[in-house]
């Protein structure tokens, strides 16, 4: 088993007092995670462990870890987690070494809590680096790792004596400078956990190290900090490279809408997914009619048999609805004006909808949501375990770093225009997205990965691919150059584009096809007052803030970076002209 951690070199220090750096690795059912440990300026230690995509423990001081331990053992079984660890001290050297060493002993009893949750994993505490002065305490000794282990498991959690032996116990008289344990189990799931101590300073949390493989692969694996492995496989410059994704099990929530009925084409000729239903919502048409649309596409698809479930007719806040007529035509579908459908909406909103069918399959069902998010953030705010339990959310939505497309600050589906009067008077409250509904959303936890028009707009349809579209024999050919017609010159009038852009088309690959993007990770918050409503912020992680600000504390998400248009445009392109 060798492992070759990220070499620490000896570099600037990123503010006044940061002294102590350390990195754990983590590896729990094959899913790496890259801890972090800083020791900058004041005596504090934050952790932060997720199960999945569940935040269990998140806690800003060690007696607080401590406390925050039964948390972890009720949330029950869990395939993957991460553990983020940061403590600041402005200590001496003495005193640091000694919470350092507190710290990660508490940091031991979170991976045997996800230890616990897993069941039968095993646990290798390898190496304790550069450690003139920080050494390890005898509770991580093997034979007390390997009873502990032993113990915990027939123990309440609540009631631990381990836990109360640890506090009491004394941090001296510190022995080797390596320990290493494994549990008792034989079981063939691995959980490796690496602690490296160095007293360099850090120019930046690094953000990957080359990991030759301890389960046997041999192979170099690029590892991307808090847990994200299994999304992306590798990082290039800063930047997380999408891996391929078989997503199964989908919902797509949608306001068709002309690119919007090009995704669910798209989605209905892939074979390999698995359309649970579609969920409706405002945006581009009212909610109304984008149910009615649905049951008319999942009928042109020749799937009657699809569940639709209306969502919110307004966003979280209320309001009327402004329908993006001028774009998608006053049927949504470029003024086609198609025959009603026969089937029916079901019983169930969408939210209750999303609820259950993530409840039935937790973990195994993904969400491409096309419009604005009021139905995921009902569906969040219905059961508050349904971020964790939903597989993967690929949004459309926002604008990072680029211009929004209902104003200079705002993309549609987060968007919010100004109310000219309030709602009930004589002027109707003039609303695009939901702003409330993104932030909640993007702050969730999910999985999730949001599609800005930054990157959409990259993605063009030009009037002679329109004009090959028409010409081909693709089975939604005909009915897709129609409703594009006036789509298209909508794009004309108002980007000067002869073409159209393909919004949704594009998200829609990014669920299917996320290795033809590339994507950086951080906490991404929507404006919901002032002038720049709707307009999306993510915080890149380049700088480690003074003091906390809104964007502290939440869990990232991954926004889409850069885009392989010419093979997103042959992707789409060739499921559009399938036969
Ligand atoms: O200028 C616009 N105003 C309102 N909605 C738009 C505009 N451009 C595109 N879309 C629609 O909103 C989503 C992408 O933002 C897409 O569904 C697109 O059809």
């Amino acid at each position: 088993m060798a492992y070759d951690l990220l070499n620490l070199e000896p570099l600037k220090p990123v503010a006044e007092g940061i002294r102590t750096a350390g990195l754990l690795m983590v590896e729990i059912a094959g899913h790496k995670a890259l801890v972090v440990v800083v020791v900058p300026v004041t005596c504090a230690v934050a952790v932060k462990l997720s199960v999945g995509n569940d935040v269990v423990v998140e806690c800003v001081t060690f007696v607080a870890v401590m406390g925050s331990l039964s948390e972890v053992y009720m949330k029950g079984k869990a395939m993957e987690a991460s553990l983020e660890m940061q403590m600041t001290t402005t200590a001496d050297w003495g005193t640091a070494n000694f919470v350092m060493c507190l710290a990660l002993e508490s940091l031991q009893y979170l991976l045997w809590a996800v230890e616990e949750m897993i069941e039968q994993v095993s646990v290798d505490v390898v190496a304790f680096e550069n450690s003139k002065a920080l050494k390890p305490s005898p509770l991580a000794s093997p034979a007390h790792l390997s009873n502990h282990n032993k113990r915990r498991r027939n123990t309440s959690p609540a009631t631990d004596q381990s836990q109360q032996e640890f506090r009491n116990s004394p941090k001296t008289a510190f022995g080797d400078q390596l320990i290493s344990a494994s549990s008792t189990s034989s079981s063939p799931i691995s959980f490796t956990c690496l602690h490296k101590y160095s007293y360099h300073c850090l120019s930046e949390i690094p953000r990957e190290i080359v990991v030759d493989d301890a389960v046997g692969s041999g192979t170099e694996n690029h590892v991307i900090m808090d847990g994200t492995a299994n999304n992306y496989h590798g990082e290039r410059d800063g930047v997380l490279v999408g891996s391929t994704a078989n997503p199964g099990k989908l919902i797509i929530d949608t306001d068709p809408g002309i690119d919007d009925t090009m995704a669910i084409l798209m989605a209905f000729q892939s074979p390999e997914l698995e359309i649970l239903g579609l969920t409706t919502i405002f945006g581009n048409v009212s909610t109304e009619d984008a149910t009615r649309n649905a049951l008319l596409l999942c009928e042109i698809a020749g799937r009657p048999d699809v569940p639709v479930a209306e969502g919110s007719p307004e966003p979280l806040k209320g309001g009327i609805p402004r329908v993006a007529d001028f774009i998608h035509g006053s049927d949504g579908l470029g003024n086609t004006f198609l025959s009603p459908p026969k089937a029916k909406k079901i019983d169930k909103s969408a939210s209750e909808f999303l609820v259950d069918k993530v409840s039935e399959y937790p973990g195994e069902v993904s969400i491409l949501a096309l419009g604005p998010l009021t139905n995921l953030a009902l569906a969040i705010k219905r059961d508050s375990s349904f971020a964790s339990k939903v597989k993967r959310i690929v949004i459309l939505g926002g604008a990072f770093f680029a211009l929004g497309n209902v104003n200079p600050a705002a993309e549609a589906n987060v968007s919010s225009v100004f109310s000219l009067q309030k709602k009930g008077d004589s002027k109707a409250f003039e609303i695009y997205g939901d702003p409330e509904a993104a932030d909640l959303v993007f702050t969730s936890g999910a999985n999730i990965t949001v599609v800005g028009i930054n990157i959409t707009t990259q993605v063009k349809f030009t009037d002679e691919d329109l004009l090959e579209l028409r010409q081909s024999k693709g089975k939604y050919a005909q009915i897709l150059s129609d409703m594009c017609k006036f789509y298209r010159d909508w794009h004309v009038q108002s980007d000067g584009v002869y073409g159209i852009f393909l919004h949704d088309p594009v998200s829609f690959v990014a669920l299917v096809r996320p290795d033809l993007f590339t994507y950086k990770k951080g906490v991404v918050r929507v404006e919901t007052q002032g002038i720049c409503v709707g307009h999306t912020l993510m915080d890149q992680g380049l700088k480690r803030w003074n003091t906390s600000n809104p964007w502290s504390g939440y869990s990232s998400v991954a926004i889409a970076w850069s885009v392989d248009v010419d093979e997103v445009l042959n992707y789409v392109r060739q499921l559009l002209m399938k036969q």
